[in-house]
């Protein structure tokens, strides 16, 4: 069995491959490594052969972590690391190791996927473009708060804005002008994003007509997926990246 881990600035996304297979025989979010062994520990015969992973985090961090796996279920582990080029991607940035690795994966899984041109849109603490041509140039991208950053600044640095987790989930059912505090900010966020996404579209447009393909990525791209009907929602393209950048011989 084969361990993924895609590590982000605020969860861990985990998920356990049987040899052999593409699919996953268990999965899960977490916001710790502790809680990530423990959700691990707690599967039945669970018998890691190996592991994969990404991290955003620090070097230290990310090593502890590790430490951590190997020390609890022997593994050892194999860290995405950064590339020039790969797979017919070429790395747009002027320091290619200063790209976060999760945008780099994500990539190489769209534009496998796509064969093409594509727009990679990823939905997490920040909400990140990459834009792919069809020769594998990677023409650079863009970074911006995400739905967790945005709704945090606002109650971090208001006196005023301050409600529960459940309020906002209801409030997002529809997108009119919020008459709540929590509609609005909760509305407001979400469209934010939807504008950034239709903003990306066009630039796609600008270079690539129609001739492109979009993947939206990341656990906050259910809030922005009405807004691009063509586009493909593909929760795990970081781990398709994963598994291109750390084969498992
Ligand atoms: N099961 C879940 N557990 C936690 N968060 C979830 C879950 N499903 C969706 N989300 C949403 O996903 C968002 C976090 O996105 P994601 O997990 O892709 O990235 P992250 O680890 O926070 O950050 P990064 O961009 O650094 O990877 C949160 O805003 C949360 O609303
Ligand atoms: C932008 C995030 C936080 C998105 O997860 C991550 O890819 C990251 O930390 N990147 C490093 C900075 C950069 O990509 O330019
Ligand atoms: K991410």
């Amino acid at each position: 069995m084969i361990l993924e881990l895609d590590c982000g600035n605020s969860f861990i996304k985990w998920r356990v491959l049987d040899s052999g297979s593409a699919s996953a025989s268990a999965e899960g979010v977490v916001r710790s490594d502790l809680a990530l062994i423990e959700n691990l520990s707690a599967l039945p015969r669970l018998l890691l052969t190996r592991c994969r992973l990404v991290s955003v985090r620090a070097l230290e961090e990310t090593s502890k972590l590790v430490d951590a796996l190997h020390e609890a279920f022997g593994v050892t582990v194999s860290c995405a690391a950064p590339a020039r080029e790969m797979a017919g991607v070429r790395n747009g940035y002027e320091d290619f190791e200063r790209l976060g690795l999760d945008r780099w994966l994500a990539m190489l899984g769209g534009f496998k996927l796509a064969r093409g041109a594509c727009l990679v849109l990823d939905f997490g603490t920040a909400a990140t473009a990459d834009f792919v041509a069809a020769d594998g140039e990677h023409l650079g991208g863009f970074i911006c708060p995400g739905m967790p950053l945005m709704r945090n600044q606002l109650r971090t640095h208001t006196r005023k804005i301050r409600y529960d987790d459940d309020a906002a989930e209801r409030a997002l059912e529809r997108l009119s002008p919020g008459r709540t505090t929590v509609e609005a900010v909760e509305r407001g966020c979400t469209l934010m994003l939807r504008g950034f996404v239709l903003t990306q579209l066009e630039l796609a447009r600008s270079y690539w007509g129609d001739d492109f393909t979009v993947f939206l990525t990341g656990g906050d791209a259910d809030l922005v997926v009405d807004a691009v009907p063509q586009a493909e929602l593909v929760p795990d393209l970081v781990f398709v990246g994963l598994a291109m950048a750390c084969p498992l011989s």
